[in-house]
């Protein structure tokens, strides 16, 4: 994959820090230090330009560290990177924790992984075919 790296200081590709890994971690590419008090947001530049190739998204997830330790979690749930996309990488990190988090140059703030995805053509129709659940949902099997 091809990928553009534009940092604030320099640092190595993103990588899978074990062999197992399905997401490379990803750090931030900041200039100064931000301090993110309770429930503030903030989009963190990565340094990161990619080319994804046709019919793989990228998924920018949550690291549980951070977020167990800290409460630092994505704004987004799940961010989507589009293959089409060239612009910076960035994350849109949120304080769930009680205390101020400092995000320094370089920490590991989130990771990424590819995903194959596939699209649908749809087809408009007045009724949908009967399933055994039916309309039911949000809970209706219980909790
Ligand atoms: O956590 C994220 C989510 C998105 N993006 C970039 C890549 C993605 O391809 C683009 C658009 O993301 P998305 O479709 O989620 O945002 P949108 O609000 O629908 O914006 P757009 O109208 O540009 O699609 O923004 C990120 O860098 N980080
Ligand atoms: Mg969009």
């Amino acid at each position: 994959m091809k990928v553009k790296i534009i940092n604030e200081s320099s640092f190595s590709l993103p990588k899978y820090e074990t062999n197992g890994s399905a997401g490379l971690d990803l750090q931030a590419s900041i200039k100064e230090p931000i301090e993110l008090k309770p429930l503030d947001r903030v989009l963190v530049p990565t340094g990161i330009f990619l080319s994804i190739p046709k019919g793989y998204e990228g998924q920018i997830r949550g690291r549980s560290g951070l977020a167990l330790k800290h409460g630092i979690t994505l704004a987004n749930g799940i961010g989507t990177i589009d293959s089409d996309y060239r612009g910076e990488i960035k994350i849109i990190l949120i304080n769930l924790g009680k205390e101020n988090f400092i995000i320094n140059q370089g920490d590991r703030i989130a990771q990424l992984v590819f995903m194959k995805y596939e699209k649908v053509d749809f087809e408009e129709v007045d009724f949908l075919d009967d399933t055994h659940r039916g309309i039911g949902g949000f809970g209706h099997t219980g909790i």
